[in-house]
């Protein structure tokens, strides 16, 4: 009798996808002149291809570091991020950007567009850095994903012209246009009111919900949390539940 094969933590079983995302071991720590800071220890989770996911914690746990290590735009300290099963560190720099630049998207809850781009320039800027995306693709890209948050009124617009929630989906219209497989949202609606907030959320949920993207999303927002499919509490750079 042949023994069972043994997987692991870090290996998928045998035909399994693997996770989109896996952080194995991680730690961050940031170390000024006077002071070490250890941000994440000791962190392990997997995110699987659709899943929505949100991450709660006090400020300081090392939320937003744990988004900037899944999203690339950080290292980690020690420990593996793994894309789509294969280690951060096999990838060549070449690759590294296309991931950045194709698979991930980011929201933030500062929104981070610029005021003197028309909403429809904002959306497009970041497909100016692709290759092969002609001006016409940007532009009809760019339309597209302001119908879809609802925005198509509005494109010629200011973001100072903007409610705080339409320039927050102007920011989700910018993260579609690149249609990315993950979407890793920051605090989307800590900046909004409860209206606001709820019409971002059932955004992001139909996101996931239609068009299969991967969501992570840090929120203080226990009700919005709950409508997501998992729910990772931070402590203290440590995962607590
Ligand atoms: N660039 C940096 N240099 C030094 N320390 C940092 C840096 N970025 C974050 N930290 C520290 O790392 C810890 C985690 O910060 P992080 O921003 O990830 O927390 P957070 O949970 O997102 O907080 P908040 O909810 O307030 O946004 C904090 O103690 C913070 O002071």
């Amino acid at each position: 009798m042949q023994p069972s094969p043994i997987n692991s933590p870090l290996t998928a079983p045998a035909g399994a996808t693997p996770p989109v995302i896996r952080l194995a071991n991680i730690e961050k720590v940031y170390q000024t002149k006077t002071i070490e800071t250890i941000a994440l220890s000791e962190v392990n989770l997997s995110i699987a291809r659709g899943e929505f996911v949100s991450v709660m914690g006090p400020s300081g746990c090392g939320k937003s570091t744990l988004l900037s290590l899944m999203g690339l735009l950080d290292e980690p300290s020690s420990g593996t991020i793994e894309i789509d099963g294969r280690p951060v560190t096999s990838y060549s720099d070449k690759e590294l950007a296309g991931l950045r630049n194709h698979k991930i998207g980011f929201v933030f809850q500062s929104y981070h567009l610029i005021n003197d781009l028309s909403v429809r320039d904002n959306v497009e800027l970041p497909l100016l850095y692709r290759p092969g995306v002609s001006g016409a693709e940007r532009r009809k890209r760019a339309l597209a994903a302001l119908d879809q948050v609802g925005l198509n009124a509005r494109t010629n617009h200011f973001p100072a012209q903007l409610s705080g929630g339409q320039r927050q989906r102007v920011a989700i219209a910018r993260a579609l246009a690149g249609r990315p497989e993950i979407i890793l949202a920051d605090e989307p609606t800590g900046n909004l009111d409860s209206v606001m907030g709820e019409e971002i959320m059932d955004l992001l949920l139909g996101l996931n919900r239609d068009q299969g993207t991967t969501l992570v999303m840090v929120t203080h927002d226990e009700q919005q949390a709950l409508k997501t499919q998992r729910l990772i509490r931070f402590f203290d750079g440590r995962q607590v539940a």
